[in-house]
């Protein structure tokens, strides 16, 4: 028997990732090739957008997608995320010309704290999130704080492109396979500050770290080139990475939907305390995932060096956190 539709709300969805991400989704690549998707697609009420989303709608409808069972185009979060199985909360303030973080923490505060709100009202109770616009945790550590009677493990955060980027950063150092790594993950913020961790990562059940055998490479090259990849993107195309982060979307969602196959991933998710991480903040952890839930992988030891890159991206998230403490 044929699955009933779900629906997937994607905001920011006539914007550059929701260029990479609609057809996909709409292609079965998330939720699987058996699965009819509904796309309620939100933009901001300007007649450009408006358009561009119109427009982003007739291909969709031009590529007889035979999964997508409908596509609906909103202006208003209460209506895009009616009865939502699925948000991909894509759209968020890009930090124009003079504008201070703090300023960017405040527009982006109150995208959320609405889009929070009308998730919390409207949609399914058991709505998965996953916040891509950035500062993407704090993003996504206001909507889950704006929707008190979601459970707050639905709200999370993508630093999926970090762990793929880290991934194939290691591939290339150690001559693997990338799909052959296993065990690797990102611990922290979607930021600079981020910390991609390889310590327990193996190939083929063997360390990827004694293969490597080059702190100095960990710590002067692979941190910071992982670290910078965003800004480094933003310098060769004068735009952000959209295809790349599309396809971090599909596979944080796909994964978190479907399962993780016993498989570390890594996933931004609000802390119950694990790893001294204070409760709620959202924090790039590893997971692994099945039936639709994932759980944070605990246990592992954490040596200095860790720890001092674990407090540094926690420290940078918590004042990002404080800096929006008033409008919540
Ligand atoms: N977490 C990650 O790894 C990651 C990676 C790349 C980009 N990003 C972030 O993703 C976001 C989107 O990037 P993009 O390249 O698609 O940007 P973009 O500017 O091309 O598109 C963003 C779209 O969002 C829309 N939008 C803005 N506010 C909205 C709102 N309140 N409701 C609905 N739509 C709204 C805009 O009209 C625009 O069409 C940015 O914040 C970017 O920094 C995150
Ligand atoms: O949009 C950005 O600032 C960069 C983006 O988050 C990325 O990691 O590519």
């Amino acid at each position: 028997m044929s699955k009933s539709p779900v629906r997937v709300a994607v905001t920011g969805a006539a914007g550059q990732i929701g260029y990479a991400l609609l057809f996909r989704i709409a292609s079965g690549e998330m939720l699987g090739k058996d699965q009819p998707v509904i796309l309620q697609l939100l933009e901001i009420p300007d007649e450009k957008a408006q358009n561009a989303l119109k427009g982003v709608i007739m291909e969709l409808e031009d590529c007889a997608f035979p999964l997508l069972a409908g596509v609906e185009a909103h202006s208003d979060p209460m209506q895009a995320f009616k009865d939502t199985d699925y948000a991909l909360l894509v759209g968020a303030r890009p930090r124009g010309p003079g504008m201070e973080r703090a300023d960017l923490l405040a527009a982006n505060a109150q995208i959320f704290t609405a889009q929070g709100k009308a998730l919390n009202a409207v949609a399914s109770r058991n709505v998965k999130v996953l916040v891509v616009g950035n500062p993407a945790n704090t993003n996504a550590y206001i909507a889950m704080k704006s929707a008190p009677d979601l459970p707050a493990k639905n709200f999370t955060a993508m630093l999926r492109l970090d762990h793929n980027r880290a991934a194939s950063q290691l591939a290339a150092k150690g001559g693997f396979k990338v799909g052959d790594i296993r065990k690797l993950t990102v611990w922290g913020n979607h930021s600079p500050t981020m910390y991609a961790d390889y310590r327990f990562a193996t190939v083929d059940g063997k360390s990827v770290k004694d293969a490597i055998g080059d702190a100095a490479w960990n710590k002067d090259v692979f941190l910071p080139t992982v670290g910078k990849r965003g800004a480094a993107i933003i310098a060769a195309r004068g735009l952000s990475s959209a295809a790349s982060a599309a396809n971090a979307a599909i596979d944080h969602m796909r994964d978190w939907a479907l399962g993780s196959n016993g498989e570390w991933v890594t996933m931004g998710v609000p802390s119950n305390g694990e790893y001294g991480i204070p409760k709620d903040i959202v924090f790039g952890f590893p997971v692994t995932t099945v039936g639709g839930e994932y759980t944070i992988v605990e246990g592992l030891p954490i040596d200095a060096f860790s720890q001092e890159c674990i407090d540094k991206t926690l420290a940078e998230l918590q004042g990002e956190q404080d800096g929006v403490k008033h409008l919540l």
